[in-house]
């Protein structure tokens, strides 16, 4: 075929070969179809931007090639994730046909005629377009909190779950009647974006069978408390409750009397990892730190706790211990308003640790973490950074990691602001930082906080999770920072914003200031 010379812009569309070409091209949607092209022979006399489109050519022949062959691999691992997923489906399956359904475990306790007063209990919907026994449709029940802990954990937790009692949480707000959990918070239908949903809520939990044990938690050395513990179990007791202490407690108990033979303790850390499994309630008689050291004992779900106040402050103790008989049969017949309060896991990753995964056990707290300078008089120089982005560089005496629960404590005194403990947010608070314009922050929950000391370091830097259990971080060194999974449900005696006010109130006499008189000068 001769080459059309009419074209003047050598335009490949006005070749001769025209329609060979744009045949081939329409059906190249493979590589060989490619090939094919590329190998036919070159017409003699053929022009320079034939041979260039011939090495066009070319290149999109390896691309196709490329893009086959990211393709199969994409592929291939989509099937094998597929085939990890309906492993995974199946396992649950099978462990879900295992336990009891909530009906099944509600009558077990019946049966147990447990003492306990007016149960509004509501029946479980369970219908076959509900395959999933404990997903409840206006709220969470119990179970399917503790579900997600089994997956990872290696101890049978399912023979020890059907002893517990389950409860259902509802979401509300005020004046709104419609309790409904969603988890879209952000709607934008028809192109209009809406936060119809609040993400945080006043939450109510609701028994859905007895509960029937009780863990009591108690200030070491307070002779009012161990008053008061003695004469509380005696009386949960008479109410036919199971009670577990602590095995310091206990000793102290059967020094007074064998009559406490009855209640129950570990022996060991292990002891310790079962207790979620068996406990329903968590009673603290004590301060602040108490219930820091109630929360420090459950390493994943905590059951709720119910905070008496037997300290000089008690933030996070809203109940009276002289009046816990009322307290406790309201609590154990529900529903409860309650506080879900964040915790921070943390995770200190060594210089010489091999990969970034290779940590140290995570560490949850319920107040803050803080990275300080400890016994050194140098400052501190913590480099810190959130999802990746370079924050600052604290030079001073440290920083606090605060939840909102903690803001009332450490991060407070550092100049942090008071923030309500159910809205979802990390508080970044400098210590005494050297320069004049480092003001606190407050991030979004959803982040992850690494601080890191740098190699040219001059001090070691201290962490401290809720005011204990110090570890020093040398040159190299890191803490990561993100919000645990695993909240603690704390007891409201009003609601959560009613306790929240009445806490800085009573506790820190916030804003108090003798009213201005009435007679004075006026504005005319
Ligand atoms: N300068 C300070 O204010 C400072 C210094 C160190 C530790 N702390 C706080 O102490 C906490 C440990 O408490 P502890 O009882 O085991 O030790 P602790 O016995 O030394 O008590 C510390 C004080 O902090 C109060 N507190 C604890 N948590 C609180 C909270 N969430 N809101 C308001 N006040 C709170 C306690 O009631 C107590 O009065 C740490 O988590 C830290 O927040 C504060
Ligand atoms: N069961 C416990 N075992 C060991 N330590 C505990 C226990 N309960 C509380 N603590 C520790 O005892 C300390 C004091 O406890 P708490 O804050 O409850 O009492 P307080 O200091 O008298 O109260 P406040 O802080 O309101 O004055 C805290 O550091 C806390 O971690």
């Amino acid at each position: 075929m001769a080459p059309d010379t009419s074209s003047s812009n050598g335009n490949a569309s006005n070749l001769p070969s025209e329609n060979g070409f744009l045949d081939s091209l329409s059906l190249l949607n493979s590589e060989k179809a490619v090939k094919e092209v590329i190998e036919q022979p070159l017409v003699e006399g053929i022009e320079g931007h034939l041979v260039e489109f011939s090495e066009a050519m070319r290149t999109v022949g390896k691309v196709l090639r490329r893009a086959a062959d990211g393709k199969a691999s994409a592929q291939a691992e989509a099937s094998e994730w597929k085939r990890k997923y309906e492993l995974e489906r199946e396992k649950n399956l099978q462990l879900e046909n295992k336990v009891l359904s909530p009906a099944e475990l509600h009558n077990n306790h019946t049966e147990k005629n447990i003492e306990n007063s007016a149960q509004h209990l509501e029946p479980m919907h369970e219908t076959k377009e509900q395959p999933q026994k404990y997903r409840g449709k206006y709220g969470i029940y119990s179970h399917e909190v503790l579900w997600d802990k089994e997956q990872n954990s290696c101890s049978n937790v399912h023979s020890k779950l059907l002893r517990k009692a389950s409860f259902k949480l509802h979401w509300s707000c005020k004046g709104e009647k419609n309790d409904q959990h969603k988890h879209d918070v952000v709607s934008f239908e028809k192109g209009n974006i809406t936060t119809a949903e609040r993400s945080s809520k006043q939450i109510c939990l609701k028994w859905e069978s007895p509960p029937q044990t009780v863990l009591i938690l108690t200030k070491p050395n307070s002779i009012s408390v161990k008053v008061i513990c003695a004469e509380m179990i005696r009386w949960l007791k008479e109410i036919k409750l199971s009670i577990y202490v602590e095995p310091r407690v206990r000793m102290e108990l059967l020094a007074e009397s064998s009559y406490y033979s009855f209640v129950q303790t570990w022996k060991d850390d292990d002891g310790v990892l079962l207790l979620h499994e068996k406990v329903d309630l968590v009673v603290t008689l004590g301060g602040d730190g108490t219930v820091l050291w109630a929360a420090s004992l459950f390493k994943g779900p905590v059951p709720p706790i119910v905070p008496f106040s037997l300290g000089s402050l008690g933030f996070m103790t809203p109940f009276h211990s002289e009046q816990y008989r009322e307290c406790l049969k309201s609590i154990l017949q529900g529903p409860i308003s309650i506080t879900l309060r964040n915790r921070l896991q943390c995770h200190v990753i060594r210089d010489a640790a091999k990969t970034e995964y290779e940590t140290e056990e995570p560490i949850l707290v319920l107040n803050e973490v803080t990275i300080d300078r400890g016994i050194s008089s140098f400052l501190t120089n913590l480099e810190c950074y959130c999802d990746n982005s370079f924050v600052t560089c604290v030079q001073g005496d440290g920083l606090i990691l605060s939840t909102t629960s903690g803001s009332t404590a450490y991060s407070l005194a550092a100049g942090g602001s008071m923030v309500h403990p159910q809205v979802p947010g990390i508080l970044f608070t400098p210590i005494c930082p050297h320069s004049l314009s480092f003001r606190p922050l407050i991030l979004p929950e959803h982040v992850t906080i690494r601080i890191q000391v740098p190699f040219n370091s001059r001090g070691h830097a201290w962490a401290s999770f809720d005011g204990k259990d110090r570890k020093q971080l040398g040159p190299g060194d890191a803490l990561v920072c993100s919000m645990s999974v695993w909240p603690v449900p704390t007891a409201c005696r009003g609601d959560s914003t009613n306790d929240f006010l009445h806490s800085i109130h009573e506790g820190l006499h916030w804003n108090l200031r003798k009213t201005q008189s009435f007679d004075g000068p006026r504005e005319s």
